[in-house]
């Protein structure tokens, strides 16, 4: 045996002494999990039991961020929790997650990220399904997208909250990368059509006047149902995701054709109860102010005499009436917090509505 083989030998051995140990720490952990959802029912008889707690999972994957000895990266080391946590859960109680589909979606992908792979997670055709689906109960929690660094808010999902009386329980962002897909069943055959989604379009728009002008562009419901279509027909391509790619077999023409480096989506994750602060958290309202001068300055006012920090403010056209309007604002702070409690009760007086749609963790992954 040479040198190298013993040396390898040696560390193998290593490597499968630390798997024994790192899988009796897992199964310790989750016999623990088990016993803190045994707790939780018996502490709550007949009543509806929240096994998932989205503030916990938050502390746990800081902590794991902050402490991570390395050489592995904060955020590898918080994804390999994530999945443990997942797995855990679903020990406690297996969550249905439904999301804007169909499979093969940014959104799935994101629900994924978000909850981990251990959930059952339910594709829906609609950002309203999805939202009625939570509301009745069907699924445990639901995931929409709400805005994109380069195309602005999804108003679908934002105009859905003036009705709906669900709460924000998270968010999670993706970086979203498009590739130029077709399928290697085709062969060299010309391309002369390119499916995707309207959003992804409008994100890949220079790269497509540059590198494809002139192919007809035709807009589909999802990147999935474009990955789909061609897959099936000769002389098309997509602009879809990984996960899009994978699951119809596709190939990358191009890699990353988005025409922003940074383009991201954020998603919402949509409850029916209201979460605890972290201690490191956002909030989001729906403010609607009297039509009168000064109306915005009044509202935002308080935000910053109580030095609380605006992440986002929107405005959306009111259901009430013409030319009247609604704001939707994102800040910083935790409902539960003093501070946050005094400005809200200021912004309350002077509001014609003021819709509290709930405080959430500051995404971690
Ligand atoms: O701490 C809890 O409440 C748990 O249920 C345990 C645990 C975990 O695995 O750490 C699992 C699921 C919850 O979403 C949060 C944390």
């Amino acid at each position: 045996m040479s040198d190298e083989q013993v040396r390898l030998g040696e560390l193998r051995d290593e490597i499968d002494q630390i798997d024994q140990k790192i899988m009796e720490l897992i199964s310790a952990r989750a016999a623990c999990a088990q016993e803190v959802a045994h707790v939780k029912m018996t502490a709550n008889p007949g009543q509806d039991v929240f096994f998932y707690r989205p503030e916990r999972e938050a502390q746990v994957l800081r902590r794991i961020k902050e402490q991570n000895p390395g050489p592995l990266s904060g955020e590898e080391m918080a994804r390999l929790f994530r999945e443990i946590m997942s797995a855990c859960l679903a020990l406690e109680k297996p969550m249905h997650i439904a999301f804007l589909g169909p499979i093969g979606t940014f959104t799935q992908a994101a629900a994924l990220k978000h909850f981990g792979h251990s959930v059952v997670s339910v594709p829906l055709p609609a950002i309203d399904a999805v939202f009625r689906e939570v509301e009745s109960g069907a699924a445990h929690y639901g995931v929409v997208p709400v805005e994109n660094s380069t195309e602005g808010m999804i108003n679908h999902t934002l105009d859905m909250f003036m009705s709906s009386p669900l709460k924000i329980c998270g968010e999670v962002q993706l970086r979203i990368h498009h590739h130029l897909l077709v399928s290697p069943k085709h062969g060299d055959q010309e391309i002369t059509r390119i499916y995707s989604h309207q959003q992804s379009f409008a994100q890949c728009r220079q790269w497509l006047d540059t590198h494809r002008y002139g192919i007809e562009r035709v807009t589909v419901s999802s990147n999935a149902e474009a990955a789909r279509r061609a897959a099936e027909e000769p002389g098309t391509a997509a602009i879809a995701g990984d996960m899009a790619a994978e699951l119809y077999g596709l190939q990358k023409l191009a890699n990353s054709i988005e025409d922003r480096p940074d383009n991201t989506t954020r998603f919402l994750i949509i409850g029916r109860e209201e979460v605890p602060a972290s201690g490191h958290d956002k909030s989001s309202i729906l403010v609607s102010m009297r039509n009168k001068p000064g109306a915005l300055y009044q509202l935002l006012e308080p935000f910053h005499r109580h030095g609380l920090s605006l992440t986002r403010i929107e405005t959306r056209p009111s259901p009430s009436g013409t030319w009247a309007y609604v704001f939707y604002i994102d800040f910083e702070g935790h409902m539960e917090d003093e501070q946050v409690r005094k400005v809200l009760a200021e912004v309350d007086e002077e509001a014609v509505e003021l819709k509290r749609l709930g405080s959430y963790p500051i995404g971690v992954l």
